[in-house]
């Protein structure tokens, strides 16, 4: 029978630095084949949480359980289940990006391919080139392979696409999105509202260690007023525009509905610039 135990819980959590409370009774859970984002500002308690579930903090108060295993005492046990992509890194300085990601693989017992892996995450090219001289965005994807060439049950991204053109953002996205296909649990923290939105099936909103909501994109999107995003395949002129607007006003003034808004603009800066490099390009 297949484990119906969250795949996290979290449970009263409190961590502090000295005097500093980075985690502030936080409770929440994460039920397992979900992408799960903790979205929160820059010093939420984020990585802090998500160090606590990896096994590397132990939690001060309150109860930590990922696979239903205590992440400290029972690591041993833990550690072949589940895939870290540390913030900034977790590679030697001077490695070579594919002898540390072979080396990774070699940890494990069913090893994805790492020269296919590679090749997805566009690092076939930089396969030689020493950790250190790897851009951001390579690092980042570096890191994504060591978390997930073990084939985890669970994998905990920090900031996956920190540091990425848009492109490399997209190829993340995905990857993310066919291990949730596999059944892999993806517990992701971010600061990109766009990125919680795109993937996650649950989004925890962490605030000043406290947990302040929680839900699916739609639930916590929706509200007393609505947006319709309209887009056409061509360039319209003013005078399109201007029959636009007096229709959109009818509408409105028949059905009783205020727009509060209503703009015309073009495309975003994200996919003007993935128009300009090409989806073949390596990122
Ligand atoms: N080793 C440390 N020593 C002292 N304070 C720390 C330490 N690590 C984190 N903090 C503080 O704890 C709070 C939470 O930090 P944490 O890194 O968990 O947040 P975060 O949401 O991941 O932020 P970011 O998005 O910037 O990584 C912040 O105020 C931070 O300054």
């Amino acid at each position: 029978m297949p484990d119906a135990s969250p795949a996290v819980s979290v449970d009263g959590l409190v961590m502090r630095y000295g005097d500093k409370v980075a985690v502030d009774g936080l409770s929440l859970t994460v039920e397992r084949g979900t992408i799960t984002a903790v979205l929160g500002p820059n010093g939420a308690g984020k990585t802090t949480t998500l160090e606590t579930c990896e096994g590397y903090r132990r939690p001060q108060q309150g109860t930590v359980r990922v696979l239903a295993l205590d992440p400290v005492r029972q690591r041993r046990d833990l550690l072949p289940r589940i895939g870290v992509m540390l913030q900034g890194g977790g590679a030697w300085s001077g490695v070579r990006a594919m002898e540390m990601l072979d080396h990774i693989a070699r940890l494990h017992a069913h090893p994805l391919d790492t020269g296919m892996l590679a090749e997805r995450l566009g690092l076939d090219d930089c396969g030689r080139t020493p950790y250190r001289r790897l851009s951001g965005g390579q690092q980042q994807r570096l890191g994504l392979a060591m978390a997930i060439v073990g084939r985890p049950e669970i994998v905990f991204v920090d900031e996956p696409t920190a540091g990425m053109d848009p492109q490399a953002r997209r190829t993340t996205w995905e990857l993310l999105e066919e291990l949730r296909s596999d059944g892999v649990t993806v517990v992701l923290t971010t600061h990109y509202m766009d990125e919680a939105e795109r993937l996650a099936d649950q989004i925890h909103i962490i605030d000043r260690g406290r947990l302040i909501a929680s839900g699916t994109p739609e639930q916590l999107t929706r509200g007393t007023s609505a947006t319709v995003r309209l887009v056409v395949d061509q360039e319209l002129p003013d005078v399109a525009e201007a029959a636009l607007r007096a229709s959109v006003d009818r509408w409105s003034a028949e059905h009783g509905v205020g727009v509060r808004s209503i703009s015309f603009g073009s495309r975003t800066l994200e996919d003007v610039f993935l128009e300009l490099t090409g989806r073949g390009l390596t990122p």
